[in-house]
């Protein structure tokens, strides 16, 4: 059996010059559990992690795997214990990716560096794991940035540490690989019991992956959480620096707004069916109005941050006289009415008596 330690960071510093860049970090990582730095671009997320990994000098503090201070280990223990795949490109002189990814065994072999039979077992495990057979007898400076981010992986999962370190690992990577990825990484805390520290981009990556996420901003670690801690109320969007409306931190979703116009169409829409309709208005330059809406609709978040104005009923109550004949003034102003619904339903009674409306206005070519 494993032991299994806990990687711990206390009041660490972290910086190049004088003074720390981010101060007074402090928070473990549980085996079996993944946390990750987010935070804009240049706001340290690198440096801690290149700190953490011996790569930059700590300006104070503490890094400890249970109560062992990183830096009194020898390399070699220290690399039985800790992995790291970085950003960087590294100039390897090992000939194939198979090379590269067997060097993660090293820690582990005797003096003169041989491999055993296990050890190449392990080489091959790791390398079917990240999907990268078809690279494995490549040379490992002419393949692409994908695949080499994959081997990278692969080399540090067949190192078999208790901690894992990732400086964005998806970064080059597409849809498919992303995914895949982030499902071995997962896997590895799960069932290796791996504690596994990262930086990530993809702000709807952290959230599906992430047990804790920590935010860098400013000179700090400016709050660590779950992912429903960080992904509530304006936090995300203040972290970015972004306006509320241009993101929705329920669905990760962000939006590219139409500027303050007044609204040309008039969209009826319910149950996720205006999605469609606002983002080709939204891409043609159109403002609109959205409507008659509740505020649980599927396309609620989409129609408040795209919507010139939003007509919407409070969830679960029944939309009143009063709230259609406000969207009838709405439609008035409009030059056209478009509604993507084909049933309204019994609750959907003032959607079907404004599409009715509109089309006796002529707003709706029928
Ligand atoms: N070698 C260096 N010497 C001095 N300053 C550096 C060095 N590397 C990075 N910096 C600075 O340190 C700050 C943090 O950089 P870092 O790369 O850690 O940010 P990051 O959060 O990882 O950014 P990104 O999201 O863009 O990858 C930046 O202002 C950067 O310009």
């Amino acid at each position: 059996m494993r032991k299994e330690d806990t990687f711990s960071i206390e009041q660490l510093n972290v910086g190049y010059g004088k003074d720390p860049l981010i101060r007074e970090i402090t928070f473990s990582v549980n085996p079996g559990e993944i946390l990750t730095l987010i935070g804009p671009n240049g706001s340290g997320k690198s440096t801690i992690l290149k700190t953490l990994t011996g790569q930059l000098k700590k300006m104070g503090g503490r890094v400890c795997v249970g109560t062992e201070e990183i830096e009194k280990l020898g390399r070699r223990e220290l690399a039985q214990k800790l992995s790291m795949v970085m950003t960087e490109r590294i100039q390897s002189e090992l000939l194939t990716g198979r090379d590269l990814v067997a060097s993660g065994r090293y820690p582990y072999t005797g003096r003169f560096g041989h491999l055993t039979e296990r050890d190449w077992r392990k080489v091959e495990e790791a390398i079917r794991l990240v999907k990268a057979e078809e690279v494995e007898e490549k040379d490992f400076m002419k393949i692409s940035d994908g695949q080499r981010q994959r081997l990278m992986l692969a080399r540090a999962i067949c190192q078999e540490p208790e901690i894992l370190i990732l400086d964005e690992p998806t970064s080059y990577l597409d849809m498919g690989f992303k995914l895949d990825i982030l499902q071995r990484i997962r896997m590895l805390a799960r069932e290796k019991r791996m504690a596994i520290l990262l930086s990530l981009h993809e702000l709807d990556l952290a959230q599906m992956l992430s047990d804790r996420i920590a935010c860098v901003k400013g000179d700090r670690i400016d709050r660590i959480g779950t992912p429903e801690d960080i992904f509530s109320g304006e936090y995300i969007q203040t972290l970015y620096g972004v306006e509320p409306s241009k993101f929705d931190p329920v669905t990760g979703r962000m939006f590219l707004q139409t500027e303050g116009k007044k609204p040309e169409v008039f969209v009826i829409g319910g149950g996720g069916n205006g999605i469609a309709v606002y983002r080709r208005l939204q891409r043609e330059g159109r403002s609109f109005a959205a409507g008659i809406l509740w505020e649980n609709d599927v396309e609620y978040a989409d129609a408040q941050a795209l919507a010139a104005q939003v007509i919407a009923e409070k969830a679960f109550y029944p939309i009143g006289e009063q709230r259609l004949e406000q969207a009838k003034k709405i439609l008035d102003q409009c030059e056209e009415c478009i509604c993507p619904l084909d049933e309204f339903g019994p609750l959907g009674e003032a959607n079907r008596q404004l599409v009715e409306y509109a089309l006796k206005t002529g707003k709706r070519k029928a």
